[in-house]
């Protein structure tokens, strides 16, 4: 069966999409084992696409296949997953009807086979059958997402840039003019999706590390970390893999780099490494974990549902729900509490999630017992803006002429 060429992409994407929605595994995770049988790069990037535009669109896949049968299979029935990654490589990926067959239906036999490719022909024969122009949300998401569900949605259309962040901002202008790029600030890159990072120039010299512009902003509304008297000191307590980490010691702060994961501390070290900056580095859990020293500032970039990513991650479209939601709210919940209670006076903290959910941003900031230190207009890219409260919330569907941006919330106080 794998002698057909396209099937083996056409296999892990299937395998991919059922992890997702049916054991409800983190895409990235799953790539991870469904790619590593694979032959080329092609191959994965071709599966990666696959799997990608299938999730994206499910929604509006599965009303197109539930208007060609009678009776509807079931959601986990393995035809109906077939039929869903074969519309998503016709309609999404411009792959014509004939290659789609024959790629695809070989992961079928028997009935099922016979019945895919009715309903797949069926729907190629019907005039003017076009997805809609924003896909269309899961229910319980278009509600959480409330009056920016429809602008999220157009922002998931196009899969994200690719963004880089500079080590030193002074080299913004002509590191944009030499890498073909824009900047929608200082200090930050923007390149078409699809560059190859590592054949970038001056990779190895570790001048720039790939991070979105929405995940720079919480370090950011720090400021600058050098003063008279030396680097600040900061507290990053949810580090790994250290994108904030990089920019606060590239800012002149003395940076404390806390995280629960060596495995991800590792990443830290690596990215510590090839961009010459340092931190120093600490494995323990925030929630019992005692600082030995005073801080002038802390980020937490709290671990979350991460549903603002969903431009490059659509598995949190349908993976995350209300049990992942209030988990996470839970722990972000403690980590503040903690990390207000270490501050001394004078001192700053930012917090931060890339979470379109309401429990996960405002609702944690409402929680905190320290003066808001509201977030000004002036401090933001053209065409953001704080909320009329000095909280900053972006999204996917925000600076879309330019090539949006992920989801987050962010908050800071003072005590
Ligand atoms: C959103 S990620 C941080 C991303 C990172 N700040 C960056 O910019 O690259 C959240 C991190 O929190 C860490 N984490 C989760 N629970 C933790 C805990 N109880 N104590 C410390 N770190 C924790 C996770 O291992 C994960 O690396």
């Amino acid at each position: 069966m794998s002698d057909i060429p396209g099937l083996p992409a056409r296999r892990a994407a299937l395998q991919m999409i059922d992890a997702v929605l049916h054991r409800g595994e983190t895409l990235e995770t799953v790539e991870r084992n469904a790619l590593r049988r694979m032959r080329g790069p092609a191959d994965q990037a071709l599966a990666r696409a696959i799997a990608g535009e299938t999730l994206r669109w499910l929604t509006d896949l599965d009303l197109m296949i539930d208007s060609a049968m009678k009776k509807p299979l079931p959601h986990d029935a393995k035809p109906r997953s077939v039929l869903r990654l074969m519309l998503a490589q016709w309609l999404r990926l411009d792959t014509p009807p004939h290659a789609v067959i024959a790629t695809a239906l070989p992961l079928l036999s028997g009935g099922p086979r016979r019945l895919a490719h009715g309903v797949f022909s069926t729907l190629t024969k019907r005039d003017g059958l076009t997805l809609p122009d924003a896909p269309t949300l899961p229910e319980d998401v278009a509600f959480r997402w409330g009056s920016r569900a429809g602008a999220i949605a157009q922002g998931l259309v196009t899969p994200p840039p690719l963004d880089l962040a500079l080590k030193d901002w002074s080299e913004t202008e002509e590191r944009a003019r030499s890498m073909g790029g824009t900047s929608l600030a200082q200090g930050h890159i923007r390149l078409p999706r699809g560059t190859p990072i590592d054949q970038l120039p001056s990779y190895k010299d570790g001048d720039w590390w790939v991070q979105d512009l929405a995940a720079t902003l919480p370090a950011r509304l720090l400021g600058p970390g050098a003063n008279g008297s030396g680097g600040k000191r900061v507290l990053d307590l949810c580090a790994a893999p250290g994108g904030k980490t990089m920019q606060l010691a590239a800012a002149g702060w003395k940076v404390t780099a806390l995280d629960i994961s060596e495995r991800r501390l590792g990443k830290v070290r690596q990215n510590l490494d090839r961009t010459g900056l340092e931190a120093e580095i600490i494995k323990a859990n925030a929630l019992t974990w005692e600082p030995a020293k005073q801080f002038d500032a802390i980020l937490i970039d709290a671990p979350c549902t991460a549903t603002g990513t969903c431009r490059r991650h659509p598995d949190v479209i349908h993976r995350i729900g209300d049990r992942q939601i209030e988990e996470q709210a839970e722990l972000q919940n403690a980590l503040l509490e903690r990390a207000a209670g270490w501050l001394p006076e004078g001192s700053m903290l930012v917090y931060a999630v890339c979470s379109l959910e309401n429990s996960e941003g405002i609702a944690q900031a409402e929680s905190v017992g320290l003066t808001q230190l509201p977030i000004t207009r002036d401090e933001l890219p053209e065409g953001l803006e704080p909320t009329e409260d000095g909280w900053l919330r972006t999204d996917p569907g925000m600076l879309g002429n330019s090539g949006g941006l992920d989801g987050f919330f962010v908050g800071r106080w003072r005590k």
